[in-house]
């Protein structure tokens, strides 16, 4: 069942964003929180440290479990998303290091990192977990003609994937690694509740195809259809399809 809120631009939409996620972590006294990385989430970061910082939100007892991972880059490599999540939101927070969960795409053995994960998720349930969608419908890095029954696992990283991500490596004179470790579909739609976010055009397409189109692996975004509690906020650009 979606709630779907369209704001007029991106500030709005963190705002929005962020009451959703602080009514969460207000309202428990550990909450869980899946998170996600890419541009999309970054407003409503900044928006979690802003209110930290000026209205003291403790993270203490706060715990995260982050989407996913590439596969095959060290962890301090300024591209993983364990730097991005420690850069964005984590540093700006009181939120201790060991409530804080990433899979580990520099695993001699990635196999059991799936698994290990998966046991450590099963310890707890998920307040809340934060969704973008990548322009070909995917979620976390499930891409189309993903299983709806997966569990955390591995994932070769589709073309457009890669060309969507090549603004981040290009500058260091790197590829996009062709593999990631994800939250499986079955794992993410656990969660008690889902908040996802998109903005701009390029993101029309997929909005459109998650709410008005079929339930469809073609388009894992779909399978959100099938969610008691999902909150989609999209700005004007990615709801102009609807
Ligand atoms: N694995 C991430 C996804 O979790 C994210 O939703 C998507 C969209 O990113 P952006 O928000 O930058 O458009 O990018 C990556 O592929």
């Amino acid at each position: 069942m979606f709630k779907i809120i369209v704001t007029e631009n991106y500030d709005e939409l963190s705002e929005k964003a962020f009451e959703v996620m602080k009514e969460v972590i207000t309202s428990k006294s550990n909450p869980v929180l899946g998170l996600a990385t890419g541009s999309s989430p970054i407003g409503l970061y900044q928006n979690m440290i802003k209110d930290h910082k000026e209205n003291g939100t403790s993270y203490k007892n706060v715990v995260t479990f982050n989407l996913d991972e590439y596969i095959g880059l060290k962890r301090d490599h300024s591209q993983t998303y364990w730097t991005f999540m420690h850069e964005n939101l984590f540093n700006g927070l009181d939120i201790p290091d060991a409530n804080v969960h990433v899979p580990v795409g520099d695993s001699d053995n990635i196999q059991a990192e799936c698994e290990k994960y998966e046991e450590a998720m099963k310890n707890f349930e998920v307040d809340i977990q934060l969704l973008g969608i990548g322009a070909n419908g995917h979620i976390g890095f499930n891409e189309p003609g993903t299983s709806f029954d997966t569990l955390t696992h591995t994932v070769v990283l589709k073309e457009k994937t890669r060309q969507d991500n090549a603004r981040f490596f290009d500058p260091l004179g790197e590829e996009v690694p062709t593999e990631a470790i994800t939250m499986g579909i079955a794992t993410i739609m656990k969660a008690k509740k889902i908040l996802l976010v998109a903005n701009g055009k390029n993101k029309a397409d997929a909005v459109y195809a998650m709410i008005k189109g079929p339930v469809t692996e073609e388009c894992p975004a779909s399978v959100l259809q099938n969610h008691p509690d999902v909150t989609v906020i999209v700005d004007r650009g990615a709801a102009s399809k609807l």
